[in-house]
């Protein structure tokens, strides 16, 4: 069947064009001269901002999102609960359930309006996924050129010897120019993700312009199909060292997975989403989506080489004061300026690093690193851990973000969120608990913490630990340089702090040496043994067969 045929079956689209497999080129082109056009005026708040623009002649493409989607929104994320599934979805706050009835209206409504107005889609065909014995073909269907850019961008294109593609397609049709209607529609606002596992789509209706949710959507739909399978699909980065000893770094969103695994010593797997097969190691993906809020030259100097690189899609950064955006060089883009948001990214191609495994893929892990980003100030930069401690940090998922950039919010906010990804976990966490047990005990690789959050205090008393710092502690764990020193036990929190670490000062490996007021440390790494201790009853992990390490 023709991709049009197939369109027209899915959804009946019948009275619109399509633009299929554009090059990078064209859809460049194709963004500046019509997905501004898209601006739309008849919404019931103020007209969608959205446009797209280009850096000096020839670009990158910058693309400034829809003002109330300048990340995920995951209140607005859901997941149809037909009945086949409702029992093994694991509906919560970041993904909902969405009454099935009222799905078929909302699709129906969306399909309408794109057949009255006769849209012009782009259609792009790509994978999720690198290892042709399991990838998905994944098919991106929406309004706008920026989108399928990025699609080109991120994911796997033109793999051989992919198995029943048609069978197994996913499609997303993403529609930014229709406005929900909550009662109508049975949603929450005028914008809505939806997951439908029965017909295998990925609807994005309204207001849900971010870049990153063409990734996290059918990030959330591998994370269903692929544990069913037996290979675990995971939020974490990966890369080979020289003697190819493979490893992955888990962690939520701002702890240092993209930052750390773009190493230039180091050839990259990926940077956000990795599956787990008897064949070893394989990125979901097929480029990277970077923070560029204060981006460190010196210290990320592969993130910040790829910047300029043809194809890039650079995401709510403005200018320099006083500069015009087409008139910019890349070093004339302001990355303190956190007006628009505070997550500004940017999404470029693997092959814009020149240190990538060939075709995304490497051997089984021999390091497991689970990051945090604790502004508490209270856990130590690194820790060693058995498996059971794995588990246990594993499903509690810790993080603390700084509350915000206000003047005087000091306070930092804890976040637990399972398999450190919580939003994108579509089973629920012992599934993937499961499979990751099994896998290393299988492959018996070292596991560490690794905190690249505050240290000698809080957030706001505190400093965070350097990239430098952070990536000596990591570089002498992938070494084997941390297998067998001398270890302290934290009285408070039960983890394993070397006493010595090459490059490093021996007294920051005690986070407690670096507070002042030692008293104040121990209360506040009381405080967060609670959290740990409340999150872990609240979930009930213990029924999992998970022990409980705090
Ligand atoms: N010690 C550190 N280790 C890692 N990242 C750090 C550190 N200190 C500051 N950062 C900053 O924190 C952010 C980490 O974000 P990123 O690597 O994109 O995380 P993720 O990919 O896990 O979402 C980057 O903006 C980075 O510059
Ligand atoms: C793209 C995202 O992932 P991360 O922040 O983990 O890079 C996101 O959370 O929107
Ligand atoms: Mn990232």
């Amino acid at each position: 069947m023709t991709f049009q045929a197939d369109l027209e079956k899915l959804f009946g689209l019948k009275t619109v064009t399509y633009k299929y497999n554009l090059s990078k080129e064209e859809l460049f082109h194709e963004a500046i001269a019509n997905d501004r056009g898209r601006v739309r005026r008849d919404g019931p708040s103020n007209e969608q901002k959205a446009f797209p623009t280009k850096l000096g002649v020839n670009g990158p493409l910058v693309y400034y999102t829809d003002p109330d989607c300048t990340g995920r929104r995951t209140k607005d994320t859901y997941a149809v609960k037909w009945p086949e599934v409702a029992d093994q979805i694991w509906f919560k706050a970041d993904l909902n359930p969405y009454d099935p009835q009222k799905y078929q209206g909302l699709l129906k409504r969306v399909v309408d309006h794109l057949n009255a107005k006769r849209a012009s889609l782009y259609v792009q065909d790509v994978f999720m996924g690198s290892d042709p014995e399991f990838a998905v073909p994944y098919r991106f269907v929406g309004e706008y050129a920026t989108h399928a850019m990025f699609a080109h961008n991120m994911f796997p294109k033109g793999l051989i010897g992919v198995k029943d593609a048609d069978a197994r397609r996913w499609t997303m049709l993403n529609v930014p120019s229709f406005w929900c209607e909550p009662e109508r529609d049975g949603c929450r606002s005028e914008a809505a993700i939806v997951i439908d596992t029965r017909n295998k789509i990925c609807l994005v209706a309204g207001r849900a312009d971010y870049c990153g949710v063409v990734k996290k959507t059918i990030f959330t739909v591998g994370n269903f199909l692929l544990p069913l399978e037996g290979r675990l699909s995971m939020h974490c980065s990966a890369n080979v060292g020289a003697k190819g000893d493979a490893a992955i770094l888990f962690g939520l969103s701002g702890t240092g997975k993209t930052t750390l695994s773009a190493d230039p010593n180091r050839r990259l797997i990926g940077d956000d989403e990795t599956i787990w097969s008897d064949n070893g190691l394989c990125n979901l993906e097929d480029g990277c989506y970077a923070k560029l809020i204060n981006l460190d030259k010196e210290a990320e100097p592969v993130i910040a080489a790829a910047l300029s690189k043809p194809g890039t899609i650079i995401e709510n950064v403005p200018p320099l004061p006083g500069k015009r955006m087409e008139e910019c060089h890349p070093d004339e883009l302001d990355l303190s300026d956190a007006s628009i948001a505070e997550n500004t990214r940017f999404s470029y191609p693997l092959s814009a690093n020149p240190n990538v495994m060939p075709n995304g893929r490497g051997p089984h892990p021999q390091t497991i690193v689970l990051l945090t980003a604790d502004a508490f100030g209270v856990l130590p930069p690194i820790a060693i851990l058995e498996p059971k401690d794995v588990m246990y940090h594993f499903v509690s998922g810790f993080t603390a973000r700084v509350a915000g950039t206000e003047v005087g919010i000091t306070e930092p906010t804890p976040t637990f969120s399972a398999c450190f990804g919580g939003p994108f976990m579509a089973h629920k966490p012992n599934v993937y608990a499961r499979l990751l047990a099994e896998k290393m005990q299988q492959h018996k690789a070292r596991c560490i913490l690794l905190n690249t959050g505050w240290q000698g205090g809080p957030y706001g008393v505190g400093k965070r630990i350097s990239i430098r710092m952070t990536r000596a502690l990591l570089n002498a764990a992938l070494n084997g340089e941390l297998d067998d020193v001398p270890t302290e036990t934290h009285p408070i929190l039960n983890l394993k702090m070397p006493t010595a670490c090459p490059d490093v000062p021996s007294e920051m490996l005690n986070p407690r040496n670096g507070w002042a007021d030692k008293a104040a440390y121990d209360a506040q790494a009381i405080k967060l043994r609670d959290m740990f201790r409340e999150n872990f009853r609240k979930k009930g992990f213990a029924d999992f067969g998970i022990e409980e390490r705090i």
